[in-house]
């Protein structure tokens, strides 16, 4: 039988061929030619372009025409094709569009082609089919373990997993025709998933039980997770018929969630933010990054040791550099410890020969090693004149167009760039910790930083598997700045009468995988000691006379301060907000040292104790962090809401599924929060954190817009004036 008794389904949306409702019409008809056509004796589907398929169009979803789209119909239309049909995937076959290659009767795949059902992932399950027939295919378990992930699955896996049924090097598409052309004629009863039972597994019940318990830990108030496991669980004792009727049910629940809709704002709003322009018209359309051969990294505290290890990651040479041989021999040893522990987590051993290979990290205390990298990254003690010094040396070192960066929590870019011969170089790349594994990765351009600069620096995150957000220069940035008045409401509620362990849980009930309390002790409570003895507002340098609970006018807590010069640091000494089992220790238990503290200290400055509930916690901590993004917004700090929600989601263990602190503020809707601020600034009128903000006023007075069209309200504001 030649080729032409093959007929080619090519799915063709760019740029990664998702289901439209055009594709998905293009689909069934083709599918209906083919079948009507009696010359073509078998079927192939492939992607244009080398893609396969990257799934429904996501934007799909919240468009009002998508009642009654279905694609499960298609699929077993596929399925039930007396025609053998032949999936080719090439370079990603996701969400609907494993599905569709779920309902071919063969596939066969390119050796670089990932595959997965991501849906959970953006708040929804596989929503046409694929939770009765991957179960069918590849069994319960691995089954389970890809719909509550989401995980991208490669080739080999997916060969091994019984997903695939030949992996290719060469043409899929050709091999996928020659595939097609031999099994012409052999029976497809045995290849039609939908009429295969689900594997029995001796234990079944057990391990179900087992596997709910492990979904629901790791959900942290996540819907989607659960109700993919109920459609699994479906097919397990349900008919196929039956089980995709389950699954329906369960897929219409999870659409009409508040949570869906914030984790597909959350995957635009990732993509969305790599698309940078500044005020003064940079951008990323224009300007280009430069490659960087090799970095450095001065420095090996907590930060540097974890951005060391991110770059060797990245397969990016190093020269790691610290003040002297004792702090240089720490840093090297922590730094091995973590390159071993990410070898280990990764598939290849030969990775640990790259991560020790001498040529590509390079330990030194020497500065004039630094001659010839294309870019450093400051992060040293935070101290001004240390940055400055530091920064002074190296634009003498380094050559020019070297690119020296800081890891500065909040010190003034501009600052820091002023000690440099070339401030357009000069930029900050904020890491968050751990450095190696937390996502985010705030880019802060001051004044002179060249366009050329930000876009190296967005560049730089990619390759590190970071996201990158660009933002302006002002003191905490963006995440810090916004983090500033929530942690300040949270000890504020301990001196009228709360507790850290009340306040922490009813942050992590909302989704916080950590509330402020054990957040502080896992990060040390020094830290911000020493930031505020630098600020002046606590120290030696306090004025006497200065009253305890004010600074400047405005409320002022103490309670930090006192922690601290009682020796609770945290984790780090055993004794914090909490109380650990050892110095080091990382299970927190309530103290009652603490709570005695307090209530001695409330005694002291005649505070009425008074019972707080959970809605004041709420939103006496979430209000004014998002009050502070409206200031953010207003003054030209980020270009978006979507830049503060990708900086909270990443760098801040904001919960994905509520979508970040602004798209949350728009979901409640800006008046209530608005009246929340009123209340709450006339109770506290000392709190200037709990005034609201003029933009969000404004906002409100325009009569509550959709998020997407907040930032038009101020460039009129900006046009007028
Ligand atoms: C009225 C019309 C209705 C139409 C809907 C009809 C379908 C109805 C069927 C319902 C039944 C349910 C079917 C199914 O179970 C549900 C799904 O399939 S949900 C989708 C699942 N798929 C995903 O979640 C994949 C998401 N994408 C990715 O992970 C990545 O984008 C990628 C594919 C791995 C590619 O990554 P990169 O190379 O890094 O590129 P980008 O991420 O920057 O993406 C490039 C560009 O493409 C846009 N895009 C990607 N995927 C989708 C998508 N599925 N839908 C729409 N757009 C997508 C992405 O946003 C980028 O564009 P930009 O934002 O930069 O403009
Ligand atoms: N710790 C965090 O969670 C965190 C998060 C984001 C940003 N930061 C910022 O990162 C920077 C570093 O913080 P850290 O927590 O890693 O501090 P750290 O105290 O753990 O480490 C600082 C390191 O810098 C070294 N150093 C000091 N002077 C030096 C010099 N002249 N030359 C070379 N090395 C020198 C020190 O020996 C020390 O090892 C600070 O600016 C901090 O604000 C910290």
């Amino acid at each position: 039988m030649g080729a032409a008794a093959v007929a080619v389904i090519r799915l063709r949306n760019p740029p990664v061929n998702a289901l439209s409702l055009t594709a998905l019409q293009a689909l069934e008809d083709g599918l209906k030619r083919a079948d009507a056509d009696p010359s073509v004796k078998a079927v192939m589907i492939c992607g244009e372009n080398g893609k396969f398929s990257a799934g429904a169009d996501i934007r799909g979803f919240s468009s009002p025409k998508r009642h009654g789209i279905a694609l499960g119909p298609i699929i077993s239309l596929i399925e039930k094709s007396e025609k053998p049909v032949v999936a080719a995937i090439e370079g990603i076959a996701l969400g609907g569009g494993l599905e569709v290659a779920l309902g071919c009767h063969y596939r066969i795949a390119h050796v670089k082609a990932r595959m997965g059902l991501p849906e959970v992932t953006i708040g929804l399950l596989p929503g046409a089919q694929g939770t009765q027939r991957l179960p069918r295919l590849i069994g319960v378990p691995a089954a389970l373990d890809i719909i509550t992930t989401g995980r991208h699955i490669p080739a080999t896996e997916a060969l091994k997993l019984g997903l695939v049924d030949e992996v290719v090097e060469e043409n899929t598409v050709e091999a996928a025709i020659r595939l097609a052309n031999k099994v012409i004629g052999q029976p497809l009863g045995p290849r039609r998933l939908s009429l295969k039972p689900v594997p029995k597994l001796p234990n079944m019940e057990a391990f179900l039980r087992e596997a709910l318990v492990k979904v629901k830990k790791q959900a942290h108030g996540c819907l989607a997770p659960e109700l993919c496991f109920q459609a699994v669980k479906a097919a397990t004792e349900q008919t196929f018929a039956d089980g995709v009727r389950k699954e329906q049910e369960l897929f219409n629940i999870l659409l009409t969630s508040g949570q869906a809709q914030a984790l597909q704002y959350a995957f635009f709003a990732e993509r969305a933010v790599q698309k940078w322009t500044t005020p003064s018209g940079a951008s990323w359309k224009s300007a280009s990054p430069q490659p960087i051969h090799k970095a450095a990294v001065i420095g090996l505290g907590t930060m540097g040791r974890g951005i060391v290890t991110s770059l060797v990651k990245a397969n990016i040479p190093v020269v790691a550099l610290e003040q002297n041989l004792e702090y240089l021999n720490m840093g090297r040893k922590a730094v091995m410890l973590l390159l071993e522990r990410e070898a280990m987590k990764m598939e290849q051993g030969a990775q640990t020969l790259r991560f020790h290979n001498p040529a590509r990290l390079q330990f030194t205390v020497d500065f004039d090693v630094l001659q010839d990298v294309d870019l450093v990254i400051e992060a040293v003690f935070e101290n001004m004149a240390l940055k400055k010094e530091i920064f002074q040396k190296i634009s003498r070192i380094c050559k020019p167009g070297a690119f020296l960066c800081t890891n500065t929590s909040a010190l003034n870019i501009d600052e820091i760039a002023s000690a440099t011969r070339c401030p357009q170089q000069v930029i900050g790349t904020h890491f968050f910790s751990p450095a190696h594994v937390m996502r985010l990765l705030e880019i802060i351009y001051g004044l002179h930083t060249s366009a050329t600069a930000i876009a190296t620096a967005m560049q730089l995150a990619k390759a590190l598997k970071k996201v990158g957000v660009v933002v302006g220069n002002c003191f905490g940035f963006v995440g810090n700045r916004m983090m500033f008045p929530y942690v300040q409401q949270a000890v504020f509620l301990l001196e009228e009468g709360s507790r850290p362990e009340a306040i922490d849980q009813v942050l992590e009930d909302f989704g916080f995988k950590i509330g402020p309390f054990r957040m502080s002790d896992l990060a040390g409570l020094d830290v911000g000691w020493r930031s505020r003895k630098g600020q002046g507002l606590t120290g030696a340098s306090l004025p006497p006379g200065t009253p305890a609970r004010q600074r400047h006018g405005h409320r002022y807590s103490p309670l930090p301060d006192l922690l601290c010069e009682n020796g609770r640091f945290g984790q780090k000494t055993g004794k914090g907000w909490y109380q650990y089992e050892k110095a080091g220790g990382r299970t927190a238990k309530p103290d009652p040292w603490l709570h005695n503290f307090l209530a001695q200290y409330r005694d002291t400055h005649h505070i009425k104790t008074r019972f707080i509930d959970q809605e004041e916690i709420l939103e006496r901590c979430l209000f004014p962090l998002m009050n502070e993004g409206f200031d953010i917004l207003a003054e030209g700090i980020a270009s978006g809401p979507e830049h503060l929600d990708v900086i909270y989601i990443n760098g801040y263990g904001w919960p994905k599924h509520r979508g970040g602190p602004m798209f949350h503020a728009s979901t409640i809707g800006l008046p209530r929060v608005l009246a929340k601020l009123q209340k709450y600034s006339e109770a506290h009128p000392d709190v200037p954190g709990l005034r609201p903000s003029a933009f969000l006023k404004k906002l409100v007075a325009m009569g509550n817009p959709p998020l997407k069209d907040w930032m038009s309200y101020l460039s009129r504001q900006s046009n007028k004036l």
